[in-house]
């Protein structure tokens, strides 16, 4: 039995990870653990721990992790550059799997958009454009950022150069070497995101569109099955859990 720990237990994804590690056979609930309780206390004698919080709350869980061998999680998204790294500092001292997205789907979709930009690296403009509910506090989502990663890479492009988040006024015509990326937030949307590559006289959309937050909840379950069988250190991602090679 895999002892798995939930962090921040009474939100959304918590609660969704509490149903799914109750209907595993292979998983038990070894802590449920929201703001306020002792962290150290909950996550000694935890297997893994899963975290679906806020950046600075899973640095500090990462940390009592590394110092109690308990392994990580984390589907937390909207950390800046200097958390990203100190994420992976932890993951010197103990195995952590790291994802915006834990859904499948969302996974194989990565691997088309790959596919699609390297074929469409010429003559199409590139936006993403992503829903989510009124409670989301980040934006764009980790995954509308991971999905522009990943076409960035495949065309040769810096990210970091060539994202453009939002236009507003006088923009001047579109510069064909930019990613864009646009937001959208309202009721209960659980995670819509599209990436439309817009030629003359075609357009082709890459979509996902999460129905139910199980999927990420199964996802973590899969992390953390990967983990338990074997892993003490190390940064992985959804390709390693998956087995996607490239
Ligand atoms: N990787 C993936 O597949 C997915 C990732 N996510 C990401 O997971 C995160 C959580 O999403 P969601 O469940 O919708 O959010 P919620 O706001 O519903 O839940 C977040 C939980 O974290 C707790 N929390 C916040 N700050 C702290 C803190 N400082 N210490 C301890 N606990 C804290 C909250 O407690 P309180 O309410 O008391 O503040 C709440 O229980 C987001 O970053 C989201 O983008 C979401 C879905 C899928
Ligand atoms: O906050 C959410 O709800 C979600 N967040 C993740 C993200 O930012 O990409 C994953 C999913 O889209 C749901």
């Amino acid at each position: 039995m895999i002892k798995v720990a939930v962090m921040g237990a009474s939100g959304r994804m918590g609660k969704m990870l509490i149903e799914a590690v109750q209907a595993a056979d292979d998983c038990t609930l070894h802590a449920t653990l929201d703001k306020g309780d002792d962290v150290r206390a909950g996550l000694a004698g935890a297997d893994v721990m899963i975290d679906f919080t806020r950046p600075e709350a899973t640095l500090a869980h990462l940390a009592a992790c590394a110092d109690l061998g308990v392994k990580a999680v984390v589907g937390t998204t909207g950390f800046d550059e200097a958390q990203k790294a100190e994420l992976a500092k932890f993951a010197e001292r103990t195995a952590v799997v790291f994802a915006p997205n834990m859904s499948v789907g969302v996974n194989v979709v990565l691997k088309l958009l790959d596919m699609a930009a390297r074929a469409l690296a010429e003559g199409y403009d590139i936006e993403i454009v992503e829903a989510h509910h009124r409670m989301k506090v980040d934006a764009p989502s980790g995954t509308a950022l991971q999905m522009g990663q990943v076409v960035a890479d495949a065309v040769g492009r810096d990210l970091k150069e060539c994202a453009v988040y939002g236009r507003e006024g006088v923009t001047g015509t579109r510069d064909p070497s930019t990613i864009g990326f646009a937001t959208v937030r309202g009721g209960d949307i659980i995670g819509d995101h599209t990436v439309l590559f817009a030629g003359i006289g075609e357009r082709i959309e890459v979509s996902h569109k999460a129905t139910n937050r199980s999927i990420y909840a199964q996802g973590s379950l899969r992390c953390a099955r990967f983990l338990a069988g074997g892993k003490t250190t190390g940064l992985f991602g959804m390709n390693d859990v998956l087995g996607f090679t490239r």
